[in-house]
Formats: C-alpha cells, structure tokens, sequence
C-alpha cells in the first residue's frame, strides 16, 4: 500500500498551549483508519490542520506528494477547490445551512469549485444522496426537516459529492443513537470498499471503531501513544493508555483482559515528579511512569513492530509491574 497523507513531526499552539507536540502519522491509501483520544486529546485539531483550519506551528503534512503546509493564499483555495481531502464535521446541526435545502447542501462544494455545469451537478447530487443511502425525495428538505441520522448523511453527501480521496470524519455517529450509529459506520465503510476513498474516523469511543477500521492511532494529550492494526492493538495494547481504553470498552474483545482497576494509580500514588514540556505526556497518570518517562517520551521509531509501534519507555516490562487485585 502507498501512502496518501503523511504527517510528520506537527505542532500546533493556541495561546502558549501546545495541543499537539510532534505528532508524526501515516494514511495508508484505500485504508480506514481511526484516530481515538479522550476529550481534548486533539483529535479535531489534528483533522483541521490537514485541511487548513488549525495553526501549524511547526512539522509537515503531505497529501500525495504535495506539501499541504507550504501553500497559502491562492494556492491553498486552488487546492481546496479540487476537493481532494474532505472534512466532514462533527455536529451536523451547526454545520449545516438551516435555510438551504438539502440538494443545495450537498451541491455547495460543486457550485463552489465551479467546473460542473447545472444539469451535471444535479446529477452528482443525485449520486451522492444515493450512495449515502438517502431519498431523492429530501432533496427539498431543510436540515431542521429530518432526523438526525439523516443530517449526519447529509453532511457525508455533501462531501462525497466532490469525489474525494480522503474523507476526515469527526466523530459521525456521536449524536446518534445505536442503530443508526451502526448505519453510518457500515456507510463508510462501504464507500470505502466501493469508491476506494481512503477515510479517516476520528472517535472518543473504541467501539465504534472496532467494527470497520482497519488501523488505529491512539492520541492522549496531544501526542500519538500508540498506531497499529486495530485487532492487534485492541486485544494487546502495548501503551499503558491503550490498555486503559480497552479495559473500560466493554465491547472489545481482548486476548489477556486486565481490569482498569490496575491501570489506574492507585490512591497513595506518587506522580512522577515535576516533568517537562518534552515528557510523555501521559506520565502524570501512568501507574508505570519512572523517571525516564518525565525527561522525553519514547519515539514511536523506538519500538516499531511490524507497522505498529508505541510510544512508552516501559512497553515491554509495564505488564510484569500490574498488581491484579491487589486493590
Ligand atoms: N481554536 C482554539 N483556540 C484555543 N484552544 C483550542 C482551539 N481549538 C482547540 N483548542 C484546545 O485544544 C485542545 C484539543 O482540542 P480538540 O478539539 O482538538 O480535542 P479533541 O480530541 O478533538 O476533543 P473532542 O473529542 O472534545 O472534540 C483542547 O484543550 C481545546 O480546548
């Protein structure tokens, strides 16, 4: 497989706050990758810097040879224009034009990028609403008209309209409920597996990835822990955080389950030490951090295995310190 979009050593700072310190990740092309984190791991900053939205301090991102960083002004509108690289947001209600019909939702990206005349973009529309699996007969609708789940489609239409390469879905199914979760997932994935169009699933919530990713990237403050084929690091987690997200996902099957009790510090716990901006950024609520871990954190290139690699001193050795039942 080659690789569609490299990101390579990103920073991005808002007000002296380092939201993601040297991220480096690859996107296979044709693969469905998820990116997971807990609330404000930088999930959707991560996503916005590919498309232009967050202010890159530092580091690189390159969408098939072309340096997205390096263009600005008329360069980067052209670029956007070919549509190449969608993002798809992640609350439909505040996304979406509540005065626009749907057909003029999906169209927008079209009309904008002005290559189509009317009769041929009507007839994208019209795809596009099929392959996300919605009724010709909403085209006329406004957003405040249909349901959620069908806003969330929505939203997706209006992206794969414009035939892209790579979809960065922000938390799609978040504000659906089970069963309609369970139809976005399997939209994309069949998008995926019909158009070839490689997608990037961001998420707080393992589950829903378990289903369709094919790779996972594992972010916690704004840092990669962890990235791996998703069935390998689901069920043996090398980072201490992986474990943990395992551990309180229900759902995911795992080969050696350790309870999330014996991932969390126990009460009398020490935090490491003050530490650094260059720490692992999870050393202040690893059970397992030393000393090395408040000095810099492992590079992913350290311990790369077989297309998967971690970012933790303690890798190999944390699972010989876990206290089972000890609490
Ligand atoms: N425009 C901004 N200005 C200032 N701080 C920001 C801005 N955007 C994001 N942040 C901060 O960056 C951090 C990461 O936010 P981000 O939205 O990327 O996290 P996330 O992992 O996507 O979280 P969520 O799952 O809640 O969307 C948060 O602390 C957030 O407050």
């Amino acid at each position: 497989m080659s690789i569609l979009l490299s990101v390579d050593g990103l920073d991005v700072t808002f007000d002296k706050h380092r939201v993601l310190a040297d991220l480096s990740l690859n996107v296979e092309a044709g693969e469905i990758l998820g990116i997971i984190g807990e609330t404000g791991s930088g999930k959707t900053t991560l996503a916005r810097a590919v498309v232009g939205l967050s202010p890159v301090r530092a580091g690189r991102i390159t969408f098939d040879g072309t340096d997205l960083t390096a263009l600005r002004g008329k360069a980067r509108r052209a670029w956007r224009r070919t549509g190449q690289v969608q993002y798809v947001f992640q609350d439909p209600l505040r996304a979406l034009d509540p005065q626009h019909t749907v057909a003029r939702i999906v169209a927008e990206g079209l009309t904008v990028a002005g290559t189509l005349d009317r009769a041929a973009i009507d007839a994208r529309v019209a795809t596009a609403l099929t392959q996300v699996g919605l009724d010709q007969s909403l085209a006329g609708r406004l957003p405040g008209q249909i349901s959620g789940g069908q806003r969330q489609r929505v939203l997706l239409a209006r992206a794969v309209a414009l035939q892209p390469r790579l979809l960065l879905c922000d938390e799609p199914v978040s504000a659906l409920d089970a069963s309609n979760r369970n139809h976005v997932l399997r939209l994309l994935a069949d998008l995926r597996d019909r158009s070839g169009v490689t997608v990037v699933v961001i998420s707080h919530d393992l589950s829903s990835l378990a289903g369709i990713a094919d790779r996972v990237a594992v972010l916690y403050g704004g840092r990669l822990v962890e990235q791996g084929p998703i069935e390998r690091v689901l069920s043996e987690p090398r980072h201490p955080y992986t474990a943990l997200l395992t551990a309180s996902a229900p759902s995911v099957r795992r080969e050696h389950p350790i309870p999330a009790r014996a991932l969390r510090p126990a009460p009398d716990h020490q935090p490491v030490a003050a530490f650094g901006p260059d720490a692992c950024s999870y050393a202040s609520r690893c059970p397992f951090a030393t000393g090395r871990c408040t000095a810099a954190p492992a590079t992913v290139e350290d311990t790369v295995q077989e297309a998967w690699s971690v970012a933790c001193h303690h890798a190999d050795e944390w699972r010989s310190r876990l206290v089972v039942g000890a609490r």
